[in-house]
């Protein structure tokens, strides 16, 4: 508190410019006496203000102001004699004479001494003015004093009230001090007597304990005793412990040698009961699939569309058995045609439901097996829209794939697959690949030179994919290469076949087994007819390639059916490159388009026949396209085998892939 109110005290005086005060006032008594002592010296020369051509003193002691000589007659002032004066020498000031020295000039004649009074009354007027100066200035310092006097009186009133304070602050402060020192020893001696109190209460607390303590020291005793005895035969056994540890390792080493030898040969068991049961799935699922044909043939009739709906020719010519999804009614003057099919998909049958009746053909591809899945049918009766589907609603090429690879996910990490993806285009019988950069090149289908006799597509490209993101890639790579590769995408695409390649290869680690199979999915040419069309020039090449190609995919399957020696896979570009996946025990699904319309009534009795004549088909039955890494493939047909993939080196490292060529 002393401390802070010295501080206190400080910052008081500082804001109130004590110390400054101080010394101004200083400053001021010095000023003053200097100004006391110039006053003095000017008061003492007033004696030296004679006029001495007047004989007149203007000093404040002559009592007669009259100077008899050269000097005033002040008392103690005596008058020298005149000192003799030679003309031209010394200056006017040596003239001024003080008393004791040689003195001024002494006129000789009257116009001398005229000359003299006219001087000294010059010098007369300056000195007058010198004492005029000399008195204002008298004035101002005294002016100046009576200011600092004022001034050192307020200052010193400041400093009177200041130490006042001072004091005052002093006296609080002690008194405060005071008023600490006696609550510190309050404190302390409170402080003091609870200490006792609590010295106290331990005390008694610590003399229970000991009490306490020896009590338990004394029951104890007999547990120590025990312990002790525990302990030497805990010393002993852990004395004994290395060589029991040792013996007890050995024997379990014995035992897990055993065990592991025991559930080597029980994984044996296992691994072959898991690839026999493997084979024996496999072996069901292609029953079934065979069971149900390896020829397929579904039929699609699409919906009639808003702008069919509006014009006149909108009723329909088409009914289905509500009791049997397989049979289709088309009516024709007065007449029933009535087409029995695997599957008949009305207009209101969705794209998940076409592919529920498909996906079986899907997956037997990842055991393995070729698939083929074909639209057929005229322009406009919805082959693209079941095969590419919209991007809100994808059809069975998308689809397929996705389905594709949740398989595979759903094997690892036994199985390890690959997925890789082509696409392809033929029109006017010509082979173009819609994934590399320059479409417009014409591929070609050869024999390996490698003398294999397998067929390849040198230059096709092959795009791995890894998830559903890569397939839209790919489509999008393809539709951009097919739309720029012809003027009108829409008119083009009715007159080129469109092959979606997917080569599904996998591995199983465990069972050392290897599949590869091929899915093709094709959304075929319309197949209208010349005649109806009208076709002329190049159209009509069109047409007549693409009738080539439908009707050579028509004898390749009667070929099939009929086990003929020769299959005619060569008669075009499309039966040529889809040949393994047509023969042997490939299985292929033939998805009919029809349109609802009375106006195609013609053209979907042609589709529908044609579907008919493919469905009576009944592809050769023969063994899987499934091997193992430690056996060779067998081929089923007794020609060349061929391949369709560019890519020679995965291909020679696993004999999948190969089919057998009748021809
Ligand atoms: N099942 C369906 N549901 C709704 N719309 C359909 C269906 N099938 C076809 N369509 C529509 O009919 C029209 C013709 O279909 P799409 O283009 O698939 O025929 P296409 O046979 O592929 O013709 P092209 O031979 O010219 O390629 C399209 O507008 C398509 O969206």
């Amino acid at each position: 508190k002393l401390f802070n109110q010295t501080q206190e005290l400080e910052r008081l005086r500082s804001e109130l410019g004590a110390t400054d005060l101080e010394k101004q006032l200083e400053r001021l008594v010095v000023e003053n006496e200097r100004l006391k002592q110039e006053l003095n010296s000017c008061r003492s020369s007033e004696f030296q203000k004679l006029d001495v051509a007047a004989g007149t003193c203007s000093c404040s002691r002559c009592p007669h102001r009259q100077v008899s000589s050269y000097s005033c007659t002040c008392p103690g002032k005596s008058i020298p004699t005149p000192p003799v004066f030679v003309a031209g020498s010394g200056s006017p000031e040596e003239r001024d004479v003080l008393p004791g020295e040689p003195g001024p000039y002494v006129p000789q004649t009257e116009a001398d001494s005229q000359k003299v009074r006219t001087e000294m009354q010059m010098k007369n007027d300056v000195l007058q003015e010198q004492l005029s100066v000399q008195k204002q200035l008298l004035q101002e310092l005294k002016t100046q004093l009576h200011e600092s006097q004022r001034t050192c009186t307020q200052l010193r009133t400041q400093i009177v009230v200041y130490k006042g304070e001072m004091e005052r602050a002093q006296s609080q402060l002690e008194v405060e001090m005071q008023n600490l020192e006696e609550e510190k020893n309050r404190v302390i001696e409170e402080a003091f007597i609870r200490a006792e109190s609590e010295m106290k209460a331990v005390h008694e607390n610590l003399a229970g304990v000991c009490v306490w303590v020896r009590l338990n020291l004394l029951t104890l005793q007999p547990a120590l005793r025990t312990l002790t005895v525990d302990y030497n035969s805990l010393k002993k056994q852990a004395q004994d412990f290395p060589s029991m540890l040792d013996k007890a390792i050995r024997d379990a080493k014995q035992e897990i040698c055993q065990v592991i030898s025991q559930v080597s040969s029980t994984s044996q068991d296992l691994l072959q009961k898991y690839k026999r049961e493997m084979n024996l799935r496999k072996k069901i699922h292609n029953e079934l699939v065979r069971l149900k044909g390896n020829i397929r043939v579904f039929c699609r009739v699409r919906p009639v569309s808003q702008d069919e709906q509006d014009s006149a020719d909108s009723r329909t010519v088409l009914s289905f058995d509500s009791d049997d999804s397989d049979v289709l009614y088309i009516s024709n003057k007065g007449k029933t045609m009535t087409f029995e099919l695997d599957k008949v998909f009305p207009p209101q049958a969705t794209q998940e439901e076409v592919f529920q009746e498909v996906q079986s053909l899907v997956t037997s591809c990842i055991d393995g097996y070729n698939v083929c899945i074909f639209a057929y049918g005229q322009t406009g009766s919805g082959k693209t829209y079941t095969m590419e589907g919209v991007a809100s609603d994808p059809g069975i090429n998308q689809r397929a794939l996705r389905l594709l690879f949740a398989e595979v996910m759903e094997k690892a990490p036994d199985w390890v697959y690959r997925i890789t993806v082509s696409m392809v285009e033929i029109y006017n019988e010509m082979l173009r690949d819609l994934l590399r950069e320059n479409p417009g090149d014409k591929l070609d289908i050869r024999l390996n030179p490698d003398g294999s006799g397998q067929l390849y597509v040198p230059g096709l490209t092959e795009i791995t994919v890894q998830s559903p993101e890569d397939i839209n890639k790919v489509f999008e790579l393809g539709h951009m290469n097919r739309a720029t590769a012809c003027t009108n995408l829409n008119e083009h695409s009715s007159r080129s076949h469109a092959l979606l390649i997917i080569i599904v290869s996998g591995f199983n680690s465990t069972a050392g087994t290897r599949t590869q199979g091929k899915l093709n999915l094709v959304d075929l040419a319309g197949s209208e007819r010349i005649g109806k069309s009208g076709a002329e020039g190049s159209r009509l090449r069109e047409a007549q390639c693409i009738n080539k190609s439908l009707s050579a995919l028509g004898d390749v399957i009667s070929a099939l059916r009929g086990k003929y020696s020769h299959v005619p896979f060569r008669n075009s570009r499309l039966t040529y490159l889809l040949q393994d996946s047509l023969s042997g025990d490939s299985k292929t699904l033939m998805m009919v388009q029809v349109s609802p319309l009375p106006g195609n009534m013609s053209e979907s009795v042609c589709s529908l026949k044609f579907a008919q004549r493919v469905r009576s088909v009944e592809l050769n039955s023969s063994s899987r396209r499934h091997e193992n890494s430690s056996t060779s493939s067998s081929p089923t047909h007794n020609s060349v085998e061929v391949t369709l993939s560019s890519t020679q080196r995965y291909l020679s490292s696993s004999t999948c892939g190969r089919v057998s060529c009748p021809t």
